[in-house]
């Protein structure tokens, strides 16, 4: 990437039933009701935080919070807090936050949640201490295998393309080419009754659309695919969290990476885990995390006694607090313990392209990390605020080193720190954006009920819809995407939209 010294970064996607929740971290996060007010403020009247809030409380089962106005606790999809803390350096991370002024906050999802504060974090762990990924709750077997006339599952398998006919009333997409993953593998069509509905993520869904025809005119051309329709804004406006990742080491004992140094503590665990369903591997790797907004911060990352007035009171910094290395620095056989603060509301955006026309190849991402100067202002203050706080965790007396050398805390210093160690929040979204096909800037891709300008039939349904991105993590946000793309569909006409 230009602005990261020209290095790339590692992007990760989950292939198979419930896409990435299948890999992820499982933070169940919603984001703030302020943000989803800006949908709503942007002209999509039914995007606001009112409007959605009875999908977040319909999908939820939450094991920790009472079930409430915004805490579902019948949904399918369960979730807890895990406040117990399995490593000494995590019991430092509350007061060391203390220390700086900032509060604990008792539910991160509560609407009325301050920006700034320390959260232990909701985390989609069933009960009985397994994953609860999308496809674990809402496709389990009970609701798949009875409706088994009807829904066709093709596992191992892969979309090519989009078939778009031209009707007397415009272009309507009229099925779906696949192939099995197998090389040699034929091609497959799938007809739509009613409608496609593309749910291939953020990086997926603008390159299927574009191997489909449909997308920038020239980039299509460049690729000699034939253009369906001309559609500047596929692919165009990706954001993404950019995380800076503060390593330090810890004695091993008190890292996760003991499991790495010692395997017979690998297997101890895991026999711990299969027996009793406790220990490491029934933990979260993510347990808690601290939000600010960099306005409330000086600029040594104090927060100030006085806060500005400030309608738009949202967190832009989240630092993630783990046992663990999050940079892409090897330090094999050290106990590491990392913070990691994350840029939440970024400015700057990328985009996808096709690298080649064959589907099983990855587009090309260009993230565009660090294209303006104002995400630079923020992310200092995230890197000066979680050195900070591994200077209280010493105060406190835990013996933590820090890792990565930082020539003082200049600004030349810390943004070439921050180019050097910048990776991925892997919280894609907004490349097939909901917004006025006529946006000067970044134009849409699908109107409020998510359906493809000018295409009959076809719909997005992922993060790729985002508007603008929100500062959660962006799975529980999805899953309401789903959710309310499901009541749209059913109230369709029947002959497809
Ligand atoms: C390492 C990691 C950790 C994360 N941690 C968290 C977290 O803790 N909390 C959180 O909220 N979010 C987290 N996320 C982000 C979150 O998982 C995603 O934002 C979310 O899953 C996006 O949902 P989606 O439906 O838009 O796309 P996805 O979940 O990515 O699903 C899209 C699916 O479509 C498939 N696909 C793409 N193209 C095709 C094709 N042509 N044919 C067939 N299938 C195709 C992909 O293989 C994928 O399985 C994390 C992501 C990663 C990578």
């Amino acid at each position: 990437m230009e602005h990261l010294d020209n290095r790339s970064v590692a992007l990760i996607r989950g292939d198979g039933l419930g896409g990435t929740s299948r890999v992820n971290t499982l933070l169940y996060t919603r984001g703030a009701p302020l943000e989803y007010n800006h949908w709503k403020n942007m002209g999509h009247s039914a995007w606001g935080y009112d409007e959605l809030k009875p999908y977040f409380v319909r999908s939820e089962k939450s094991l920790s919070h009472s079930k409430s106005d915004f805490h579902g606790g019948d949904g399918p999809w369960e979730n807890q807090t895990f406040p117990d803390l399995q490593f000494e350096v995590l019991k430092h991370v509350r007061p060391a936050a203390a220390a700086l002024g900032i509060p604990e906050i008792p539910d991160i999802n509560a609407p009325d949640a301050p920006p700034v504060g320390c959260a232990m974090l909701d985390v989609s762990i069933d009960a009985s201490m397994r994953r609860a990924s999308t496809y674990s709750a809402f496709l389990p077997a009970d609701v798949a295998f009875p409706r088994k006339e009807r829904l066709k599952i093709c596992t191992r398998s892969i979309v090519t393309g989009i078939e778009v006919a031209t009707e007397s009333s415009g272009l309507r997409a009229k099925g779906i080419y696949f192939e099995r993953l197998d090389p040699s593998s034929k091609t497959f069509y799938a007809r739509a009754k009613r409608e496609v509905v593309l749910c291939c993520g953020a990086l997926g869904s603008p390159q299927l659309l574009m191997l489909s025809g449909i997308g920038p005119k020239e980039h299509l051309q460049d690729h000699g695919i034939s253009v369906v329709r001309d559609m500047p804004g596929v692919g165009s406006h990706l954001q993404d969290h950019i995380d800076i990742p503060v390593t330090f080491e810890t004695p091993i004992e008190d890292s996760l990476h003991v499991l790495l140094v010692q395997p017979w503590r690998a297997v101890s665990q895991l026999a711990k885990y299969f027996i009793s369903s406790k220990g490491l591997f029934a933990m979260p790797v993510t347990q808690m995390a601290v939000f600010v907004k960099s306005s409330l911060l000086d600029d040594n990352s104090e927060i100030r006694t006085r806060v500005p007035e400030d309608e738009d009171n949202v967190a832009d910094i989240e630092i993630k607090a783990i046992p663990v290395n999050g940079s892409h620095i090897q330090y094999p056989k050290l106990g590491v313990f990392s913070l990691l603060p994350g840029l939440v509301r970024p400015k700057s955006t990328g985009r996808v392209m096709l690298a080649s026309t064959n589907p099983r190849d990855h587009p090309a991402v260009d993230l565009g990390f660090l294209s303006t100067a104002e995400d630079y202002a923020v992310l200092r203050k995230g890197v000066k605020l979680a050195l900070r706080l591994g200077e209280q965790i010493r105060l406190q007396g835990y013996p933590l080193k820090n890792l990565q050398a930082l020539e003082g805390q200049s600004d030349e210093g810390l943004d070439s720190f921050i180019r050097a160690h910048a990776r991925s929040g892997f919280h894609y979204s907004c490349t097939c954006r909901m917004a006025p096909e006529t946006d000067p800037v970044h134009p849409g891709v699908v109107d409020d009920e998510l359906r493809v300008y000018g295409i009959h039939g076809l719909r997005v349904c992922d993060t790729s819809i985002f508007p603008e991105i929100l500062s959660a993590h962006t799975m529980a946000p999805a899953v309401v995407v789903a959710e309310k793309c499901a009541d749209m569909m059913k109230s369709a006409p029947s002959s497809g939209t």
